[in-house]
């Protein structure tokens, strides 16, 4: 299995070209089930969590093409073969369950395997599956699997989430596009991915308005067709590149980033003293000739802080020159970095889904395994300040979301190596 090694070393400077959203790129694979025509993306990033999807939609049928390394695929789902997405490869991703709202709507029925826990948090699929009832179709677990029928189609209702599931929205808006009459979904998830999702439903003919508010109105039509669409920079992994400078000092130019995928956090990095200028290709994050300033941060759905940057932020709160307040409200177990970067001589006090992280003047280096993407590549950015080698172990949950973490990095300076075993 692959490690990361990663040696404390001197300020970072140059550029880094932010990869296409993982997370959107996901979703827009899965809705490619809803058309008999192609469906071209672009800019798809050449990720674990990319291939584990295209074997999903494979087992369906679903007929791919990788062009230009990966980065471009063509789906065509002229013809399905199966209604089934089994467990095996269900469980190696969440976002797998994405087929279960097309697979319905297009064909009437889906059986797909219960996702499960994961790391992070239990994940339950209530709100997806709800929505699918009150939609019409029948829904029932057995053996494992969600068997989901609507053999005269799915009929158009309001719906009301108690949560703004980001999963729940897409699976619940994708189904609605082929529904018979209008569903409003109340409480809806307003995160990019999900607006890049309705806007390609959009292109493809869907009626959906109102994506990126809470309330989305889909008015269902008899067909979509094929469209050609370019997946949006990952915010997470720009998230991600903007802290590696903070922790290592310089400045890094990322490449394709945008403030407005990341309000809340840009806000909370100026808050700890990152110097962020918007340049004519994406943004330039520095560190000011200041300490990191302790910053409290609380996660939330979009536009508020992503869960999915809180490790990374964590990891520079470590180097803080003072006491600074994370909490954790979307998952219930999502510090499990705190613990790795305890070794690392970092001082975070958790307790429940808050933490407290006590800033020190130094980190060292220490052999450090984590169980989460996240959390994985957290440890990475505290190795980039910590005095000797840090080595980051499991590094295939980093491979699910961050393409050449090591090249990307080493490209700006970092001592960092990918060692095969
Ligand atoms: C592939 C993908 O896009 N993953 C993202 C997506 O995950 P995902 O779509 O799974 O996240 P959700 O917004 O659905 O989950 C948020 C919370 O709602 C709970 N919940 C969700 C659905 C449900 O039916 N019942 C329920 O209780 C979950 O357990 C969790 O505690 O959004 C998360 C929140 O921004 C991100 O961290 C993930 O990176
Ligand atoms: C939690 C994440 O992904 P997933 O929902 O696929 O587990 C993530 O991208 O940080």
């Amino acid at each position: 299995m692959d490690s990361i090694v990663v040696k404390g070393g001197g300020p970072l400077d140059g550029r880094i070209q932010i990869a296409g959203a993982k997370n959107t790129s996901l979703k827009l694979i899965a809705a490619s089930i809803l058309t008999e025509e192609p469906v071209t993306l672009t800019n798809v990033p050449n990720l674990a969590d990319i291939r584990t999807i295209s074997d999903v939609m494979e087992s369906l049928g679903v007929e791919i093409a990788r062009l230009e390394g990966g980065r471009v695929m063509v789906l065509s789902a002229a013809s399905l073969t199966s209604h089934t997405a089994e467990y095996d490869l269900v469980r190696k991703l969440r976002a797998s369950f994405q087929v279960l709202g097309p697979l319905l709507a297009r064909t009437g029925e889906a059986i797909v395997s219960l996702p499960g826990g994961c790391a992070i948090g239990a994940r339950p699929v209530d709100i997806h599956l709800d929505a699918l009832e009150q939609m019409g179709a029948k829904v029932e677990l057995r053996d494992g699997y969600v068997h989901a029928s609507a053999p005269q189609g799915l009929k158009g209702c309001e719906i009301n989430f108690r949560f703004a599931s980001v999963g729940a929205t897409e699976n619940a808006m994708a189904a609605a596009t082929l529904a018979k009459g209008t569903t409003i979904i109340r409480n809806a998830a307003r995160e990019p991915d999900t607006v890049a999702l309705a806007e390609c439903l959009n292109a493809m003919g869907a009626q959906i308005e109102g994506a990126g508010t809470s309330t989305l109105t889909i008015t269902g039509v008899d067909r979509l067709h094929g469209v050609t669409q370019e997946v949006l920079t990952d915010r997470i992994e720009l998230g991600t590149f903007m802290v590696a400078p903070m922790i290592a000092g310089g400045s890094v130019e990322l490449l394709g980033g945008r403030l407005d995928l990341i309000p809340c956090f840009a806000d909370k990095m100026i808050e700890a003293g990152a110097i962020i200028e918007e340049t004519k290709d994406g943004l330039k994050v520095s560190r000011g000739d200041g300490p990191i300033k302790p910053v409290d941060a609380k996660t939330e759905p979009f536009p508020g802080f992503p869960t999915d940057l809180q490790a990374q932020f964590m990891a520079m709160m470590c180097l803080s020159n003072g006491t600074s307040v994370l909490e954790e409200t979307i998952f219930e177990n999502r510090f499990m970095h705190a613990p790795e970067l305890l070794r690392m001589g970092a001082n975070v006090e958790v307790q429940g889904g808050v933490a407290k992280v006590h800033g020190v003047e130094k980190m060292k280096g220490a052999p450090v395994m984590a169980t989460d993407l996240r959390a994985s590549v957290s440890l990475i950015l505290a190795g980039l300040a910590a005095e000797g080698e840090t080595v980051v172990n499991r590094v295939y949950h980093l491979d699910r979301g961050y393409e050449h973490v090591e090249r990307k990095l080493s490209a700006v300076g970092a001592q960092i190596e990918r060692m095969s075993s």
